[in-house]
């Protein structure tokens, strides 16, 4: 039998402006023993005045940022065993590529060398809401067409993506718009939801309120692209919804997030244990 591949070392916890990362990120590192590394802190203050105006980053705005906390993430890597938690939205395929490799596509030709998808580990079951489950991008595709790799070509870096909900998040922006302080105004939320991309299997662990992946796909119609498994999943959940509906009363429930400590402590289950 194989041995279990390694633990990843370094935990990228993802998402829009608003889905938790910090809070989450902050609690995950706490549970771990691991240093936090808020990656808003490494903005370049252009970066910080233009979200402030109300204007989106773009590709551009975005690569010294990105490329500042992949340093950061290179030298958490080199010391070998010492875990970092970081917080960064990586919206797009190739953001995160340069945070697990170094560059935003760093093998234009023939196989990578952590073709697998990272295992798909999901809190749904806890959870789900929030941004666009695209998930379709040829690099994605390319990835998971090519053999298994040897457990040492795995990636060290993994990203949890935090989706609670477009309702939930737009609650939470207009509450820390309200109290003030915070750099991100609300009215740029749409652009954050458009601009995620991702492929479910990419994930290291995805948390969301429960039912609502199969209530979004009710919704909208059969129009995400999914693996075999969260299409399964999603039927099921579907029906399952559809029942709840038939028997409830007129307004479905609101999926509950979980909360902070709930998502840090069943991620933190999830390692192994040495
Ligand atoms: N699981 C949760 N349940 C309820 N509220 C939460 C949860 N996680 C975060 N919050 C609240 O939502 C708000 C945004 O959280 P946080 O700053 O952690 O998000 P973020 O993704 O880092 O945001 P940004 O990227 O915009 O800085 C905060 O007011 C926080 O207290
Ligand atoms: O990628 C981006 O558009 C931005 O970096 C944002 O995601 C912010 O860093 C963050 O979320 C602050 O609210």
């Amino acid at each position: 039998m194989q041995p279990p591949p390694p633990d990843p070392l370094v935990f990228v916890v993802m998402g829009v402006s608003g889905c938790g990362k910090s809070s989450v990120g902050t609690a995950l590192a706490l549970a771990l023993g691991a240093p936090f590394l808020e990656g808003d802190e490494l903005h370049p203050p252009e970066n910080i005045a233009k979200m402030r105006s109300g204007i989106p980053l773009t590709d551009e705005d975005r690569w010294p940022w990105l490329y500042r906390i992949r340093e950061r993430i290179v030298k958490a890597l080199d010391f070998g065993d010492q875990r970092l938690v970081v917080s960064c939205s990586a919206l797009k395929p190739a953001y995160r590529n340069l945070l697990r490799w170094g560059a935003p596509d760093p093998f234009p030709v023939g196989p990578r060398p952590h073709p697998t998808p990272t295992p798909r580990v999901d809190c749904s079951s806890a959870s789900s809401t929030g941004g666009s489950a695209s998930a379709s991008s040829a690099d994605n595709a390319a990835a998971a067409a090519v053999p298994s790799p040897s457990a040492s070509s795995l990636p060290r870096v993994a990203f949890i993506l935090l989706q609670p909900g477009e309702d939930e998040l737009r609650r939470r922006l207009a509450a820390r718009a309200a109290a003030g302080g915070h750099f991100m105004p609300p009215a740029l939320l749409g652009s954050q939801l458009a601009a995620l991309d991702y492929q479910p299997g990419e994930m290291w662990a995805i948390v969301e309120p429960p039912g609502w992946r199969a209530q979004r796909r009710h919704q909208r119609g059969a129009q995400g692209e999914w693996d075999g498994k969260a299409e399964a999943e999603a039927a099921a959940e579907a029906e399952a919804s559809e029942g709840a509906l038939a028997d409830g009363p007129s307004q479905p429930q609101q999926p509950v997030f979980p909360a902070v400590e709930e998502i840090a402590a069943e991620l933190a289950a999830r390692l192994h244990r040495p």
